[in-house]
């Protein structure tokens, strides 16, 4: 039997990064069809920001590992819809997931198939976990780089499908100075 060797690394708390990860860069332009407001959407285009960072530590896709991943996500809004990622389902959709909360401030939606949300706001410290069949999605809510910790079996894969065509039922946006879960009035069932 050949054993793979164990791994040992400091994340840098202040930046997110994992030395010697792999690097995942995704821009707005990445992001395209996903936020509500078309013309913010293009108006912000023309400097692409960065959105959000991700360094992972990945395996092969097999039953029984596990990757992990930190994720330097931007502040920002699109229109008043703060930026996000993706989000998805896993494509093993009942692989469960551990997230912690390193730097900044945010939070995650969660969903069913059937478009039930859950909003779990986050802070350094933070644990949440994702049960399995629950897509996901964090949101950084705040004026400063929101990182976290994501711990995933190494065969989950990602389903971006659903949640690039439909979006969340909710959407977390800035209103009168104030962060509020809302109601998405595309969502269609
Ligand atoms: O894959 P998305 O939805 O772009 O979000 C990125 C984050 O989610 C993960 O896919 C884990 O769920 C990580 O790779 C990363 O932490
Ligand atoms: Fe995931």
């Amino acid at each position: 039997m050949e054993y793979k060797l164990p791994i040992g690394v400091n994340i840098d708390l202040e930046t997110g990064v994992i030395p010697g990860a792999k690097k995942l860069v995704r821009r707005l332009s990445n992001l395209k069809g996903y936020f509500q407001d078309e013309d913010a959407y293009n108006e912000l285009l023309k400097e692409d920001p960065v959105v959000y960072e991700v360094y992972a530590v990945e395996q092969e896709e097999k039953d029984g590992d596990l990757n992990f991943a930190t994720t330097v996500l931007y502040p920002g809004k699109v229109g008043k819809e703060f930026f996000f990622t993706k989000g998805h389902f896993h494509a093993k959709a009942d692989r469960a997931e551990i997230y912690y909360g390193i730097k900044g401030k945010g939070g995650m939606l969660l969903q069913t198939p059937e478009g039930k949300a859950e909003w779990i706001p986050m802070g350094p410290g933070t644990v949440v976990y994702v049960p399995p069949y629950w897509a996901h999605r964090t949101v950084n809510t705040s004026d400063e780089p929101f990182i976290f910790l994501a711990i995933y079996p190494a065969d989950a894969g990602h389903d971006y499908g659903s949640i690039a065509e439909k979006g969340f039922s909710k959407l977390v946006i800035e209103e009168n100075g104030e962060v509020k879960v809302i109601d998405n009035p595309r969502w269609k069932e």
